[in-house]
């Protein structure tokens, strides 16, 4: 028998005051696979990753994690949710900030909040607090608490804001080895500057709610750095 997808919708829409934001939208993503949804400034992405999240109520529509009705315990489980606004605590050093973050969420077999650290860039910053980080490294320390999180679901609200060629080379490297040890990422983006770049599937959305879902391609991979290479645990 097949695995389900991590994640599916179904007539999934949200409206505010009775207009509509997004949808509804029918999508899946499997184990392996990224789905990239694009769109213009206030087409809807960040609302459609809260109500993914868990954090927004839809109006329509059903949304399923493994197989499973998305409730509290599946989105703990399986999600990983990267947000524009990084949830971390500014009078924090770095690597505090990890250890709360892994004390919530728990943490990857393997993985240490200081080799997280490292992957992301942010070596020598152990001790740095947060409120002085530039937005750049604020976005790396938020991308270590993604790579540090056991859910196998990341959903990314434009993972590669704010950050230089360097760091957008290093959301697709992780991207990459997220998906080659099972895992699956939705990342949203409004430019075509940065796009993951494995086994992506594209989901366009528009201002009026409108949509459409060209199912692209998009195989083309990434160098990758001895840091990511192996994956998940
Ligand atoms: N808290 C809110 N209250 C009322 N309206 C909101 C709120 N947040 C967003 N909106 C509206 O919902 C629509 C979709 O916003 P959303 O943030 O999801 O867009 P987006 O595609 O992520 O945009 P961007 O690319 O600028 O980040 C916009 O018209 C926006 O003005």
């Amino acid at each position: 028998m097949n695995a389900p997808p991590l994640l599916a919708a179904q007539g999934l829409a949200f409206s505010r005051n009775d207009e509509p934001v997004f949808g509804p939208l029918d999508f899946h993503i499997d184990a392996g696979e990224a789905l990239l949804v694009q769109g213009d400034n206030g087409s809807g992405k960040t609302t459609l990753l809260r109500v993914l999240a868990g954090l927004l109520r839809a109006d329509a529509g059903q949304v399923q994690i493994d197989g499973r009705a998305a409730g509290h315990k599946e989105r703990a489980r399986f999600v990983a949710y990267l947000s524009h606004l990084p949830a971390l605590k500014a009078d924090l050093d770095t690597l505090e900030n990890l250890h709360f973050l892994c004390g919530l969420h728990g943490r990857r077999t393997r993985q240490m909040p200081g080799n997280a650290l490292a992957i992301v860039g942010l070596a020598g910053y152990e001790d740095t607090l947060v409120r002085q980080l530039s937005a750049g490294q604020k976005r790396r320390l938020a991308l270590a608490r993604i790579w540090l999180s056991p859910a196998p679901l990341w959903l990314l609200d434009e993972p590669y804001a704010n950050l230089d060629l360097d760091g957008i080379n290093l959301v697709n490297r992780m991207i990459s080895a997220h998906l080659r040890s099972g895992g699956a990422a939705l990342v949203t983006t409004h430019g075509a500057y940065a796009a993951p770049p494995v086994q992506t599937r594209l989901l366009r959305l528009s201002p009026a709610g409108e949509i459409s879902a060209p199912a692209g391609q998009n195989s083309a991979t990434a160098g990758q750095s001895p840091a990511l290479r192996g994956g998940a645990a």
